[in-house]
Formats: structure tokens, sequence, C-alpha cells
């Protein structure tokens, strides 16, 4: 009689889905998961979620071990063994509490339900060496360079050499390991009451064990991490006064500021999202432009303040976005440019805010730097909490020291 084949539970199919969305079709894993585990219960959705944002982050350390022990170069495999080993090995490696059959026998299967018999067997006798080596390879792997850390933690080298020049050894390692950890969760609370803790240092930020998907329809919260919550806060505009936002969506911070705010998107999908979110949050004084931030209508000038929250390599939300480590890249030259545009609109003596969710000093202090503007000292008496050990005039977030994302602030001043 031919064996049964085993059965797959819906979180691994749906992490295995993810998997191949993201390193098949360069798919983002947030969307991806959205879609695969639409139909799943909140128990399986959250492993599912679980499996496939490990197995994305760590994908790199899953490699060095499965070539190690498979004795088969990764790029000669195909895409859903890849996938498959990927699962396994993170399971195997990383996860406590999961039985070891379940983690083998599971994989194997979506091998073979892929299609790919042939592939059964090799797959089968990797997972059994994995089972029995992968995580004491993980915990023996060195750390004391850039690069073996960068392959220790799973991070492209850029990265790990990065953090090591602007954080040194120590600060750098544990930068890496704080941001493999699942981050926490907070949100704005825009009016209203909820169930959560209020932070200490942000007020309006509050932690909470989940999203509640009413409170957000109805526009009540707004997920935004600290860091972020923080950048908009530094703005510190008021009623009467005319901001500038130009890079605004979806509207995280452009919704949080008081007087007549111009939010201006590039994106003309995300410049309705932004739309559509000040309505249900109520933000009565955002007027959204769709424009380049680097070319706006002659009308739009003399503002008081400006706030400019620019595209970034996103290396403070790691976390949150397990892929993007695989995809990110420093945009210094297209943020010098914006901080320029913005503070060409704002009159004499008014402020401009730049901020950017990462934590390298490419995109950080040195555009601050290269702007030529003078940097306002008050914020950092205004946050001492968060301000950057090095530049105390500037505020810093730091994953592994503040817990939460990584974002850099400075307030500009405008001649
Ligand atoms: C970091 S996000 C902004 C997040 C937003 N401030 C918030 O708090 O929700 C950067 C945004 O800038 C937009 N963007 C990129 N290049 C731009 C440009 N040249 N002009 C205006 N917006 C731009 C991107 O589409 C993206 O929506």
């Amino acid at each position: 009689m031919a064996p049964r084949p085993a059965l797959i539970s819906p979180a691994r199919l749906a992490a295995f889905e993810v998997l191949r969305r993201v390193f098949e079709e360069e798919a983002y894993a947030d969307r991806a998961l959205r879609v695969a585990a639409e139909r799943l219960d909140p128990r399986d959705a959250a492993l599912a979620r679980q499996l496939a944002y490990g197995a994305v982050q760590r994908a790199r350390t899953l490699d060095h071990a499965i070539e190690t022990l498979g004795r088969r170069p990764l790029r000669r495999l195909d895409a859903p063994v890849r996938a498959a080993l990927r699962l396994g090995a993170y399971q195997l490696a990383f996860l406590d509490g999961v039985p070891r059959y379940a983690a083998v026998n599971e994989s194997v299967e979506l091998v073979r339900r892929a299609g790919l018999e042939r592939a059964v067997a090799f797959t089968n006798a990797v997972l059994r060496r994995l089972a029995e080596g992968a995580r004491e390879l993980v915990e023996a792997l060195p750390e004391s360079t850039p690069a073996e850390a960068a392959l220790r933690h799973s991070y492209p080298d850029w990265v790990a050499e990065t953090w090591w020049r602007d954080l040194g050894a120590d600060g750098a390692r544990a930068l890496m390991r704080a941001q493999n950890e699942p981050p926490e969760t907070v949100v704005r609370l825009v009016r209203g009451t909820i169930d959560g803790t209020p932070d200490a240092g942000i007020p309006g930020a509050w932690h909470v064990d989940r999203v509640d998907g009413a409170a957000l329809a109805e526009g009540r919260i707004w997920p935004q991490s600290r860091g972020s919550q923080l950048a908009g806060l530094a703005v510190g505009s008021r009623a009467g006064e005319r901001v500038l936002d130009l890079c605004a969506a979806p509207g995280g911070k452009a919704t949080m500021l008081a007087g007549e705010v111009v939010a201006v998107e590039l994106n003309e999908a995300r410049a309705r999202e932004l739309e559509d979110n000040a309505r249900r949050l109520g933000a009565r004084g955002v007027t959204v432009v769709c424009a380049d931030g680097r070319a706006l209508p002659p009308a739009l000038d003399g503002f008081d303040r400006a706030l400019v929250d620019a595209p970034c390599s996103g290396l403070g939300v790691l976390a949150a976005r397990p892929d993007l480590r695989w995809r990110s890249q420093p945009l210094a030259e297209l943020q010098l440019e914006l901080l320029q545009a913005a503070a060409a609109r704002v009159r004499h003596g008014g402020t401009v805010v730049y901020s950017v969710c990462t934590i390298n000093a490419d995109e950080c202090e040195a555009v601050v730097d290269a702007s030529g503007l003078a940097v306002d000292p008050t914020l950092g008496e205004e946050w001492p909490r968060f301000r950057h050990q090095a530049r105390p005039d500037f505020l810093r977030t730091l994953p592994h020291v503040h817990g939460g994302a990584g974002f850099f602030v400075a307030r500009l001043r405008v001649p």
C-alpha cells in the first residue's frame, strides 16, 4: 500500500506561499502574507506570520546551514525546494516547541505537492541532516567581524559594515539581534479610549497587543511606531500656521500636525490613500497635492514649517518588514534634494524637520550637514531621552536601546 501523504498545516502552507512570492516574485512579505493568511483563523495566521517572517528574515543564515549540511549550492535547487528547505530549516534552527517530524515531513510534502517528486528524497535527506545539526551550526557561527556577524544574524554585508562604522561592534551586534525580534505593536490614539498601555515617553502613543480593526476602520487609532510619532511631534506646528509635508503618504505624520497642512505625495495611488486616511482620521486641515516635492507649483510657498519625512533605506524598521533588508538601499541624494526643496518653500525664520526611518549616518547626519542649514538645538532639549549621543541636537531612536523602530529626526532653521 502506498504511504499516506502527510498533512500540511494551514500555517505552513501559507508561510510557504509567502516565501515563494517574496523570493520568486519580489513581493512584499506583509502583502503576500495578507493574501496567503486571509482565510486562516487567528492562531494559524499568527503562526504563518512567525514562520514566514522568520524564514524571510533569516534567509542568509538558513541558506548557509542548508548549503553546509546539504552539500549542494542553493542556486542549483528548484525554487520550491529552496522555499521548503528554508521553511524547515528555520523551524529546526530557531524555533522551540515545533516537533521535528512536523518541520521535516511537512516541508517534504510541500515539495511533493509542488510536483517535484524527483526532489523529494533529496529534500528529506537534507532536512534530516538539518534536524540533527542546524541549531548547533548556527549557534557556533562567529560574530567578531562585520562579515561574520552579517552571516550569523542574516544581514547583507553592507548593512553590518555600516552599523559597525556608526555604532561600534557591540552596538552593531545588539542592533542586529534586536531587529530579528518581533517588533512592538504601537498605535497613536486619535480619539476616544483604547485597551492598552500609554507609552511613558511619547504622548499619544499606546502599546497594544494587536491593532483593533474596528478602531482602525473608524479612525480612532493609527498604527505608528514611537519613532515615527516622535518625528511628527518634533514639527511642533500650531493652529493658524501653514505647514508643508513634502513626503506625506500614507499620512501618519500629516494627520498629527496642527495648522493648515499641505500634504505632498508623488505616487498617485498613495496620494489617494492619504486622502482617505486624512478623512477617516478627521484631519480636516490636510489638503493633499499629488506632485514631486522637488518641483512644486510656485503658489506653494512661504510656509511657517515643513516636514521632510524622506524615502530611505528603512534600516530602522527591518524588524517590521522582514524582506526589506534584502532590497534596501541608501537614498542620500534624493533626501538632500527634498530637504533643499522644502527649505526653499519655508519663510525666513521658519523650521524644517528632516526625518528618516533609518539609522546610518549617510542618510541622517550627512544629509543634514550637506544641506548647510542651521540646526535648531532646542529639539534635543525638548526630548532628552532620545538625544543622539554624538550629536545631541539631533534625535535618534535605536531599536536595541529604546525598543521599537529606529528613527532619525533633526529640526533645521531657515535663515
Ligand atoms: C517615508 S514615506 C512617508 C511616510 C509619511 N510621512 C507618514 O508618516 O505616513 C515617504 C513617501 O515619500 C514619497 N515620495 C518619494 N519621492 C517623492 C518625491 N520626489 N516627492 C514627493 N513624495 C515622494 C513616497 O511615495 C512615500 O510615500
